[in-house]
């Protein structure tokens, strides 16, 4: 197909030139009439379109942000049907290599209901631009795309389907790259955000969690990754709120894992105690790309209900060996304190500036949901409350399979038991289930985290009989200093009592003579 284009293409070519030619000869009113004809002529004869993407573009020594989104798109939508393939390195972690088109191949390509007819072309350049010749050393070879289609697709083309190349290459492209966990660095640099790769393992697969509660997060991330117009529609940003929760060790950390892997996305891993005040944290957030989670763990541990800092007991500790240095050495120490306040994350998280970007999850941990001040939680905030617990026998089955690879077992049965008399985080269960030792089987594991339950409960029930000796003695002390109260408060009215008395039968015999004296007798009770 595409050596048929090239050929009509030389004899188009040629005609044009002859025709340029023999037009400088023809009168001017004859001349619009041929060429009004000859314009029809060559559309019906060839009624394609041809639109070139350049590697380079201008003087740019960037790669075009197009031609690189189709070469990602053509590399995984067609490489079944090219001759010719070309592997490239790449910086992923899930596959060593991605394959695309070679040069100077063809393969076409379907957009509802139309085809299209896309070539990888290689010239060579007989100069070079001077700038290009030092970085490249291959510099005098251009490369482009080719896309063929029919003229009458014209508008499809350029609305269409040339948006859903792109989105779809910029798409695999995020999918494939290396992702990166970033954190928000000193507040003097002017790169905030600092970065390493991101390489957790951790995926759905592998966390241990209630099937149906897993199936269910899945299916929210899916629909808001697949939500751009439906958010759009209903007039919200693009992002959604996520809060987990639950005692330490029970995954939540590893679920922020599991999402990144599964979308695809980067974490920005904000460190709230670094960030210096709410204008410092919008500019934070303005640097956030899409695509990405943002996680502040800990979320009671930065804030309190007033949206003032807390301040924990070794700062306190520090405080008296501060104020040593003098009122100036305090005052510039108070400085260096973060002064974000509530109100200021409440913006990060939904303000007007949230929604610059889009694509974006933010997600809070605490193991303490209640200290949490309700306006943080509250749902189109925080969308979605993630309760992570205990692990219970269906959290098992998934460890057993991961840790030992054990679909079912003996002693199955007395840990489903075990698990559901006993409260152990799934860090505690995975920790028993994974072998010490080469010569440690899955037996030894799996009895190994028996004895840890057993033990476990036994320790639950000797702290509840002693949490219940401690409410009885701290019932029977209340009880009895009541006793001593009401004793003491018998025997305070009593002594008034007396004293009441012994005063009214003082008064009543000073004024026995008071009434004696003048008349002179004595009057009684
Ligand atoms: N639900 C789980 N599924 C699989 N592994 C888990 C799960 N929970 C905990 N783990 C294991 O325990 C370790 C600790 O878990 P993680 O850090 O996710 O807990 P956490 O809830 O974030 O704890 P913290 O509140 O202390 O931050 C993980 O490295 C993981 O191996
Ligand atoms: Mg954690």
């Amino acid at each position: 197909m595409g050596e048929k284009w090239s050929q009509t293409s030389t004899v188009i070519t040629s005609f044009m030139f002859i025709y340029t030619v023999v037009r400088q000869f023809i009168p001017s009113e004859l001349r619009s009439y041929l060429s009004k004809y000859t314009r029809k002529i060559f559309s019906l004869v060839y009624p394609y379109i041809h639109i070139t993407f350049d590697e380079y573009s201008g003087d740019s020594f960037n790669r075009s942000q197009l031609y690189v989104a189709i070469e990602t798109y053509l590399g995984a939508n067609s490489t079944t049907q090219a001759k010719r393939l070309k592997a490239h390195d790449i910086k992923s972690s899930k596959t060593p290599l991605s394959l695309g088109l070679d040069d100077n191949t063809e393969v076409t390509d379907e957009f509802q209901g139309v085809k299209l007819f896309w070539a990888s072309r290689k010239l060579k350049e007989a100069t070079n631009t001077p700038g290009r010749y030092w970085s490249y050393p291959n510099s005098d070879e251009k490369r482009h795309y080719r896309l063929t289609f029919h003229r009458r697709h014209l508008d499809l083309i350029t609305t269409s389907y040339l948006n859903h190349v792109v989105e779809e290459g910029k798409g695999i492209a995020v999918m494939n790259r290396k992702r990166k966990l970033y954190t928000n660095g000193a507040a003097e640099r002017r790169n905030r955000w600092v970065h390493i790769e991101f390489e957790h393992p951790a995926s759905f697969n592998t966390l241990a969690m209630d099937p149906k509660r897993k199936q269910e997060i899945i299916e929210g991330l899916l629909k808001f990754k697949k939500g751009k117009e439906y958010y759009a529609k209903v007039g919200k940003p693009w992002k959604r709120g996520y809060l987990l929760y639950g005692p330490p060790g029970t995954g939540k950390s590893t679920l922020i894992a599991a999402m990144a892997n599964f979308l695809g996305y980067d974490i920005y891993d904000l460190e709230l105690t670094s960030v210096t005040d709410n204008s410092d944290l919008r500019k934070l957030l303005i640097d956030i790309s899409n695509k990405s989670i943002v996680v502040i763990e800990d979320i009671d541990c930065s804030l309190d209900l007033t949206g003032q800092r807390k301040k924990s007991e070794k700062e306190k500790d520090e405080d008296g060996e501060k104020n040593k240095g003098g009122p100036k050495k305090k005052a510039k120490e108070e400085d260096k304190k973060s002064k974000v306040t509530l109100s200021g994350l409440l913006n990060f998280v939904d303000g007007i500036w949230s929604a610059c970007g889009g694509e974006r999850l933010i997600v809070f941990t605490t193991n303490y949901v209640d200290k949490l001040d309700p306006a943080l939680t509250r749902r189109g905030r925080m969308d979605e409350h993630i309760e992570l617990s205990y692990c219970r026998f269906e959290a098992f089955k998934v460890l057993a399979k991961n840790y030992l690879d054990v679909e079912s077992h003996d002693l199955f049965s007395k840990i489903e038991r075990l698990l559901g008399e006993t409260d152990m985080t799934p860090a505690d269960v995975a920790e028993n289930l994974m072998p010490k030792s080469d010569t440690e089987y899955k037996d030894e594991c799996l009895q190994s985290l028996v004895e840890a339950l057993e033990c476990a409960k036994k320790d639950a029930v000797r702290k509840k009989a002693e949490e219940e000796a401690k409410l009885k003695t701290d019932q029977e002390e209340e009880e009895e200093k009541l006793k001593n109260a009401k004793k003491k408060k018998n025997w305070r009215n009593r002594v008034k009592e007396i004293l009441l008395i012994k005063k009214e039968v003082k008064s009543s015999g000073a004024l026995k003579k008071t009434l004696k004296e003048p008349k002179g007798s004595v009057i009684t009770n």
